[in-house]
């Protein structure tokens, strides 16, 4: 009869070393944690963490405290529709200009702060510097202004980036806010089903006009993927909104596709587009 034998490297995960060797072996693990905890120590008082805005070393955390109390995060009152602060309370269910004037093909939108300069160097870090560390904190911040929308939905979809840009940038830093988000709502994350069908320009220095025309068809989502979305109630992660063409774009495909409602959870939004130049 044959024999079924489990392979050492199964047998030496499964068990504790009972060998002299298997003691060597764990002291020599041992040691090598305490090499490898001097030597991020050592690396840490060489070159400590920076402020991602100020530049100022800071312990833990992306930006300092002087950094942080100067982010402005979004609270009550703002327009239930578009999440737009409010300089007063004008009253429950009232909407902002913007909604009444354009209302979305999304339902609701929420940012956890404003894009203003701190904001700014949080996105531009996490998404052109590789600051992916960056991430679970601004998911984080990002899960809780969102409270309210996670409450009730059924998945979470970043914004995809075209396969060249993704291809160049190595991550797309929606679905590393996604993950976060995902991990601390338990919402489920669907990070395929819509795509970016159409390589577009980066929506920075562009008008309002010329960021609707440049998004427009520009994302879909294959057949044989449209089942995970319909019925759905979706939320549209981004990290940043600015005249909302993408979000809406995205949002488009998604309700083509039979999605139950969209919704759009983004780290900071552009408040006032029409004064500030976006
Ligand atoms: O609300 P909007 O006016 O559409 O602008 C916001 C969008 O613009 C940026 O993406 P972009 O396509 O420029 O690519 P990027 O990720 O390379 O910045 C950003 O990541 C949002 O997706
Ligand atoms: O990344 C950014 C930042 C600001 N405005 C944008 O449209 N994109």
């Amino acid at each position: 009869m044959a024999q079924t034998l489990a392979s050492p490297a199964m047998d030496a995960e499964a068990s504790p070393p009972r060998s002299i060797s298997g003691h060597f072996q764990r002291a020599l693990g041992a040691i090598g944690g305490v090499w490898m905890r001097a030597a991020r120590m050592a690396l840490d008082i060489a070159l400590p963490t920076l402020c991602v805005s100020c530049r100022e070393p800071v312990h833990g955390e992306g930006v300092c405290a002087a950094c942080w109390a100067k982010l402005s995060f979004i609270a009550p009152p703002f327009c239930p529709r578009l999440g737009i602060p409010f300089v007063y309370d004008p009253g429950p269910e009232l909407l902002s200009m913007e909604a009444i004037a354009s209302p979305p093909a999304y339902q609701r939108a929420r940012a956890a702060v404003r894009y203003d300069d701190v904001a700014r160097t949080l996105v531009h870090a996490l998404k052109y510097q590789d600051r992916t560390d960056l991430a679970p904190t601004m998911g984080r911040w990002m899960a809780r202004a969102g409270k309210e929308l996670l409450d009730g939905a059924d998945l979470l979809v970043p914004v995809p980036l075209h396969w060249r840009r993704g291809w160049g940038r190595r991550y797309n830093q929606s679905g590393a806010l996604a993950k976060v988000i995902s991990r601390q709502s338990g919402v489920k994350m669907a990070s395929e089903a819509l795509r970016r069908i159409r390589a577009t320009e980066q929506q920075i220095g562009l008008s309002r006009k010329d960021r609707a025309s440049n998004v427009q068809g520009a994302f879909g989502i294959a057949d044989e993927r449209k089942a995970e979305i319909q019925g759905r109630r979706v939320i549209l992660v981004d990290d940043v909104l600015t005249s909302g063409a993408t979000a809406d774009a995205c949002a488009r495909a998604l309700l083509r596709a039979k999605a139950a409602q969209v919704d759009v959870l983004v780290f900071a939004r552009v408040v006032d587009t029409h004064r500030a130049p976006i």
